[in-house]
């Protein structure tokens, strides 16, 4: 079967997601049409595919869910038989349910989920977990996930992906970004936010309630004018170091 064109679709707030997505691509050896759906989510909606297209689609996990804008993202994409490679990117605590509400938004898009990996990052609200990560252990490791992928790139089979229905409950975390004196009102990250949680006519407004926790604005700011509560990463880091410290494993389902 030959590949009509191969697609690199990933939200990746803080860059974890990207490094991943783009080991991943290297592996497979495909040139790759780019998706960014924070940078341009305009591009997904336009998006024309065909049966023999290739859609590796790479997301992190929250709460062991999807976040949440990535249902409307997909809710109106169709994909005809597509086959989708599914990637959850986690920080080394776990995925739960995230590949299994994955592959659930796709197959209703009308994707066949072909296959399906969890990589992990560094903790984008806890960086003491999974730092650094990907390394070059990783990059090795999944470099081979892609290749055994791409051997077997022409089944129509979908593997089964851990997880459970009904979902895992999730209902956010409570790191929200705070914004200093350095702030300039430039409104970068009101533009560039997921969910329009930042005004766009005073970007020094965020709606906590819309907002999703992704760090996307802290990440983007140029003056390094957001960020979020230390004193509530510290008591939540030391809930969490007995389940995040060890070296959690990439994982391949095919
Ligand atoms: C709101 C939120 C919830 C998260 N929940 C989990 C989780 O349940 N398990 C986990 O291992 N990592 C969790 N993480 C960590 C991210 O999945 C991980 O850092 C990922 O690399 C973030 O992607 P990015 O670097 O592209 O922004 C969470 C991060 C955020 C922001």
């Amino acid at each position: 079967m030959s590949i009509m064109k191969f697609y690199n679709i990933f939200f990746s707030p803080t860059g974890g997601t990207k490094k991943v997505a783009d080991i991943i691509i290297n592996g497979t050896r495909q040139e790759a049409e780019v998706i960014d759906l924070i940078k341009d989510p305009e591009k997904i909606k336009k998006l024309q595919l065909k049966k023999d297209d290739v859609c590796l689609v790479v997301i992190p996990s929250y709460g062991g869910r999807i976040p949440s804008v990535i249902t409307d993202m997909f809710r109106n994409v169709k994909a005809d038989g597509t086959k989708a490679i599914l990637t959850v990117v986690f920080g080394n605590r776990a995925i739960d349910d995230t590949l299994l509400e994955l592959q659930d938004v796709l197959e209703a898009s009308g994707f066949v989920c072909i296959a399906g990996m969890e990589a992990v990052a560094e903790h984008s609200l806890m960086h003491q977990f999974g730092t650094g990560r990907p390394d070059s252990l990783d990059e090795k490791e999944l470099m081979g996930f892609a290749a055994k992928i791409m051997e077997n790139i022409t089944t129509q089979k979908t593997p089964e992906f851990p997880g459970n229905r009904p979902y895992r409950q999730y209902g956010g975390v409570p790191f929200k970004p705070i914004v200093n004196k350095k702030c300039t009102s430039c409104g970068l990250c009101a533009k560039e936010c997921p969910t329009g949680a930042i005004s766009l006519d005073d970007p020094k407004i965020t709606d906590n309630d819309k907002c999703i926790s992704c760090m996307h604005c802290v990440a983007v700011c140029p003056k390094n004018a957001r960020n979020y509560s230390k004193f509530i990463s510290f008591i939540a880091g030391r809930k969490m170091k007995k389940i995040c410290s060890d070296r959690k494993e990439n994982k391949l389902y095919l």
